[in-house]
This record gives C-alpha cells, sequence and structure tokens, in this order.
C-alpha cells in the first residue's frame, strides 16, 4: 500500500485517480510516500524516511522547500496550465474592478438598503463611482506563461493594446500569443507606457518585491496594478505610499495582508484564482496522475527539480536513481550492475541543472543488495527498486 498525506483540501476528482486498494489518502497518515498539496507552507515541513514525490495541485512552488527535497530525493511536482482559465476570468474580473469602483460601489449599496428610498440614493450618489473604460488603454503583462498568454490574449479583444514582457517565453508561450500583443523587451517599457500593468510571474528571489519604489517611479501617474500571482513581489511599504500619493490609482490583489489592506483604493480578494470547481479538478487530476506514475513506474512529468524521464518497461526490475548530476555518476552505477552480472535491457539518464535521474531496466529480478551498493555511492540521492 502507498500511504499519501493530503496538506490541502483536495478534488475528489484526483483522489479517485488513486486506486484504493493501492493507496491510503488521509490528512494524519503517517511515514507518507507522497503528498498532495496546495498552497499549504511546507517550509518547516519535517521529511519522513518513506517520502518520495510532493505533488501540488497547482502553479507556484514557493510554499515547498524545493532545495531541501532535491537533496533527499524527493521529487516535486506541479500542474502546470491546470488553473490557467480561471485565473485569466479572474484576470478579467480584476481589470473591470480596478477600473469602475465596484467594490465600493456595491458596500455603498448595501449601506443604502437601510435607508427609506434606495432608487433615489442610488442615482444621487453614483457619481463618486464612475471610472474609466478598459478599452482604448494600454496594458503590461508581466510574464507571459500559462496565464500570461490567455490574459494578454483576452484583453486584445477588449480593446486594450497589450504590451507583454517575458524574458523567457517559451516556444508554447510564444506560439499560443496573440499576433496583436506586443513583445517588450524590458520592464521600463510596461511601466512607462501601461494604464494597467498584471503580474503573472512565479515568486522567485528575482521577482521578490519587484514592485517597489524604484519601479512605481517609472511607471505613469494613476497606474492601476492587478497582482493575482504573488503577494512577495510587491513591496507593501511602497505600494502603500504610492496609494497614498495616488501614482497608484488601484491595486487589486489575490493575497490579502494586514499591512496592505489598510491602502487606499486597494482591492483584496481571498486568492480566489484558482477556486473554481473546473480547475480544483484539473488541478488535483493531474498532480495524483504524477505521483501515481512516478511512485509505482518512477516515471517523472512535470516536476520542477527533476528532469523528465518517462521509460517504457521493459525487464522485470526497475531501478530509479536519483544523483548528482557530476562526471562518472553512470558510470559508476553501471559499474555496480556489470560487478554484480546484472544485464540492462534499457537505460535512460536525463539532468536539470544539478541533479540527475537515471532509470534502468534489467531483465533478471535483482534484490535490494544491489540497489543498496548503488545507494552508497557518494554520488547518489536516493535509489528505489521497482519489480513489474
Ligand atoms: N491567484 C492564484 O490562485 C494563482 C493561480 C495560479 C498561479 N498563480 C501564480 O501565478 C504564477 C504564474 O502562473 P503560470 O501558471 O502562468 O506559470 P508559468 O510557469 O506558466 O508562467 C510563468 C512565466 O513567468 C515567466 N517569468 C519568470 N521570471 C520572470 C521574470 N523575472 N520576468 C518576466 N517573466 C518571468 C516565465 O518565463 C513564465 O513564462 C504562479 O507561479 C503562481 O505564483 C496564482
Ligand atoms: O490552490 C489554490 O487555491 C491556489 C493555487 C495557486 O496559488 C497556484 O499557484 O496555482
Amino acid at each position: 500500500m502507498y500511504r499519501i498525506k493530503t496538506l490541502n483540501k483536495i478534488s475528489p476528482a484526483g483522489l479517485s485517480v488513486l486506486d484504493q486498494t493501492r493507496y491510503t489518502i488521509s490528512t494524519d497518515v503517517e511515514n507518507e510516500d507522497g503528498i498532495l498539496v496546495r498552497s499549504a507552507d511546507m517550509h518547516d515541513y519535517a521529511f519522513p524516511d518513506a517520502l518520495r514525490a510532493v505533488a501540488r495541485a497547482g502553479a507556484g512552488t514557493n510554499n515547498i522547500p524545493i532545495d531541501r527535497c532535491s537533496e533527499a530525493g524527493i521529487v516535486v511536482f506541479n500542474t502546470p496550465g491546470a488553473n490557467a482559465n480561471a485565473v485569466k476570468e479572474l484576470a478579467v474580473c480584476a481589470l473591470l474592478l480596478a477600473s469602475r469602483k465596484i467594490s465600493d460601489g456595491v458596500a455603498w449599496v448595501k449601506e443604502q438598503a437601510a435607508g427609506a428610498d434606495v432608487e433615489q440614493a442610488v442615482e444621487k450618489g453614483k457619481s463618486q463611482f464612475v471610472g474609466p473604460e478598459l478599452s482604448g488603454k494600454m496594458l503590461g503583462v508581466i510574464g507571459l506563461g500559462a496565464i500570461g498568454v490567455q490574459v494578454a490574449n483576452i484583453a486584445t479583444k477588449l480593446g486594450m493594446t497589450v504590451f507583454g514582457y517575458d524574458p523567457f517565453l517559451s516556444v508554447d508561450g510564444a506560439l499560443s500569443l496573440s499576433r496583436l500583443v506586443h513583445r517588450a523587451m524590458d520592464l521600463e517599457t510596461i511601466y512607462k507606457n501601461c494604464d494597467y500593468i498584471t503580474l503573472h510571474v512565479p515568486q522567485t528571489p528575482e521577482t521578490k518585491g519587484m514592485f517597489n519604489e524604484d519601479a512605481f517611479h517609472m511607471m505613469k501617474g494613476g497606474v492601476r496594478i492587478l497582482n493575482l500571482a504573488r503577494g512577495t513581489l510587491v513591496n507593501d511599504d511602497d505600494m502603500l505610499a504610492a496609494l497614498d500619493s495616488g501614482k497608484v490609482a488601484c491595486y487589486v490583489t489575490d493575497f490579502p495582508n494586514g499591512k496592505i489592506l489598510r491602502g487606499k483604493n486597494v482591492v483584496a480578494i481571498p486568492h480566489l484564482g484558482a477556486s473554481t470547481p473546473e480547475s480544483e479538478e484539473n488541478c488535483a487530476v493531474m498532480a495524483a496522475q504524477e505521483l501515481k506514475d512516478y511512485l509505482e513506474n518512477g516515471n517523472i512529468q512535470n516536476s520542477v527539480n527533476l528532469p523528465t524521464l518517462v521509460q517504457p518497461w521493459s525487464g522485470v526490475s526497475r531501478l530509479c536513481i536519483i544523483h548528482r548530476n557530476a562526471p562518472g555518476a553512470i558510470a559508476s552505477i553501471t559499474g555496480v550492475l556489470s560487478k554484480d552480472g546484472v544485464n540492462v535491457a534499457n537505460m535512460t539518464n536525463k539532468s536539470k541543472k544539478d541533479y540527475a535521474y537515471t532509470v534502468v531496466d534489467v531483465d533478471s529480478r535483482i534484490g535490494e543488495s544491489v540497489a543498496d551498493t548503488i545507494r552508497a555511492l557518494d554520488v547518489v540521492l536516493r535509489v528505489r527498486l521497482l519489480n513489474h
């Protein structure tokens, strides 16, 4: 039986991917083989010995200690694109919330409910909630991944002139991007020209705090900012000052905290970007499939710390070896096999930055003693032996 721990509420459609006769799934299972997680902070999580994989049902993995996982030979998966449509739809809503004073207006109407003549109060008071149209305005999209591309494309259909910035734009991203979207080659172009700016980058050391005093200084007065990516991309103190001075006319964030809520013209959403039944299901199903294929077959797809490697079974035993991406690593592994008289039926090796993964199918059933000898090699971080 594989033991799977869930650290957040995971859609039942995802859990049903894991056959109950082979998987025990619960929030309090111990010494788990795999974890299914959404936004729970795992930075202080003590890894049990059995833990082999963490599957993030979502895009951002900044809640997971990736380096610590890699060193412990734990594969971290995410679900690229599985919630992109949900976030794109919320981004359209956020553009309107940033423009039309809808949330203030709605709250104000509720306050009038106690008064005698709501209709009259509405017609008299509505002028305080006037806000500009999107059509004809300039939008800057920072990060043209699964979400940014969709936001950029749909904004062109709202009549906006769209600039997109992504120095690491993938081939898939480029192919999906509307020809109406202009490519900005630097952030300055976005900051200096855009009336609306929306963030769709991951939290990395480079992007953390990127919206700071210097960035606001370059922006147009009255710019409207959307942040459905991560709260930490924005320096809250600098944002509060920019809101106060009117440099930023409105800040719509999916990541409220006690400090930013005190700012004027802040529209705070309770992290609803991916909260649709459709995207919760997509993410959970994809995460569970990734976990299952890794635990049962050693295949890796959509990992953020290890390479993609899918090998059809061709032997009776399979060694799955996570090791450092170092010269001589493969030779030392095959050296152990030939010394033990083990014949290799098929073997694949792939690397990603400092780490590599080797899958070896062998013709004969081998025991844990071969795996133990490989485990003892300096370059090796984790070895699993699977039998077909
Ligand atoms: N609000 C929510 O519920 C919600 C839901 C999904 C994702 N997100 C957040 O949105 C982020 C993006 O999601 P995605 O699915 O589009 O991810 P993605 O990986 O498909 O796209 C991210 C893009 O950002 C680009 N990028 C990285 N660093 C950059 C930089 N310094 N400048 C410009 N571009 C840069 C990458 O090249 C990539 O194209 C996630 O990392 C997550 O933090 C939030
Ligand atoms: O799980 C969620 O609700 C949010 C996920 C989102 O922040 C992501 O990065 O995919």
